[in-house]
């Protein structure tokens, strides 16, 4: 007799949804040095160059990959040997910093996308303790694992010097719309930033399940570290086909969320993306998810619209839309999850 593969049905995404065998890599996403914006001697020319690459890739693919951007990379190899520690602890150490209904933070091995489960485990924390409760009634303080020792150091250090990525990466964001460099910033002053931690164990049916399923990142920007796997599709604007995202060591992955969609007037566009899981190796990754604060109301920017070009959104406010989304990711739902095309005017 074979081996039979027990298939779980709740991690079946439907055919249409199913990743093909084969995922390209080629004509994958554009790649920016960032170092300009570490030298003082940069000429004018050359930072007016990055800027016009980061308008490109935000326009074009909603996706890109910097290099030279600041994070050490002791700090980025520190903050995957603590995941993969954290993730490889004994199921009672991860259960004591388990999430739950009033704190969604810690450790969690059961998300939806889109009603369908996710092959993964994860670990959240946020950047910015709001104080005991938020505005939405949830109680988001950070749960620090007993295992690896280090854990809350590593990632408060890992944090600190990716937020001043962030801040660089909205400044050539606000300048790629023709706006004052810092015009985005005040959004941020108590912004609702989290790191999470993905683990996607080895998958017996990789053909049907995926470790995310296809989604668009709700908040402002992602600053995504993947290791040397491979797994990250994204969904390529010009023609629709998925292609693989191809690891480069110590780089960042960045995309543009939904909120800059609608900040921009959808000049960008927030691309979909999903994970592949495969049978033979892990897969580790470190999302970084910049986002305003719960006070929010999303509009497209008033410099942005006129007459010609009128407001292609209502407005909305993030911390309700981010605590609509958040209900429908624990646990599997009969609706759609909320999504900003509710708010686009026809
Ligand atoms: O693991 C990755 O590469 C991406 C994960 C992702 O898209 C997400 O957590 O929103
Ligand atoms: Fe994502």
């Amino acid at each position: 007799m074979g081996h039979q593969v027990e298939v779980d049905q709740a991690f079946v995404q439907s055919p249409e949804h199913r990743p093909k065998p084969v995922i390209s890599e080629a004509g994958s996403i554009p790649l920016i040095d960032l170092s300009p914006l570490f030298s003082d001697s940069a000429a004018t020319a050359v930072q007016a160059t990055l800027v016009e690459q980061v308008e490109a890739a935000s326009r074009d693919w909603g996706f890109f990959q910097v290099i030279n951007h600041g994070v050490p990379v002791d700090l980025l190899k520190a903050a995957e040997t603590a995941e993969r520690e954290f993730f490889a602890s004994s199921e009672e150490e991860k259960k004591k910093v388990r999430r739950d209904e009033v704190n969604p933070l810690g450790y969690y091995e059961s998300e939806h996308t889109k009603n369908v489960r996710d092959w993964k485990e994860v670990f959240d924390m946020v950047l910015h303790e709001p104080g005991v409760v938020d505005v939405s009634g949830l109680e988001l303080k950070n749960k620090w694992p007993q295992v690896p020792l280090g854990f809350r150091e590593t990632f408060e250090e890992y944090a600190k010097s990716v937020e001043k990525l962030a801040f660089r990466l909205l400044e050539l964001i606000a300048l790629s719309l023709n706006l004052p460099p810092q015009r985005l910033n005040v959004f941020f002053e108590e912004q609702t930033t989290f790191i999470r931690l993905n683990h996607y164990p080895p998958c017996p049916y990789p053909d049907l399940a995926l470790g995310v399923g296809r989604h668009k990142d709700a908040g402002a920007l992602t600053v995504l570290y993947q290791d040397s796997t491979g797994g990250l599709d994204v969904k390529r604007k010009s023609d629709g086909e998925w292609v693989r995202v191809k690891p480069i060591p110590n780089a960042f992955i960045i995309n543009v969320g939904d909120i800059i969609q609608v900040w921009s007037n959808d000049k960008y566009e927030s691309a979909e993306h999903r994970v592949s899981v495969n049978s033979a190796k892990d897969r580790f990754s470190i999302p970084f998810f910049f986002n305003p604060a719960s006070h929010t109301n999303v509009k497209p920017l008033e410099e942005l619209v006129d007459e010609t070009n009128p407001a292609k959104y209502d407005e909305y406010n993030w911390g309700d839309f981010f605590k609509t989304r958040k209900d429908s990711n624990y646990k599997k739902l009969e609706v759609e999850n909320i999504q900003i095309t509710h708010f686009k005017r026809v």
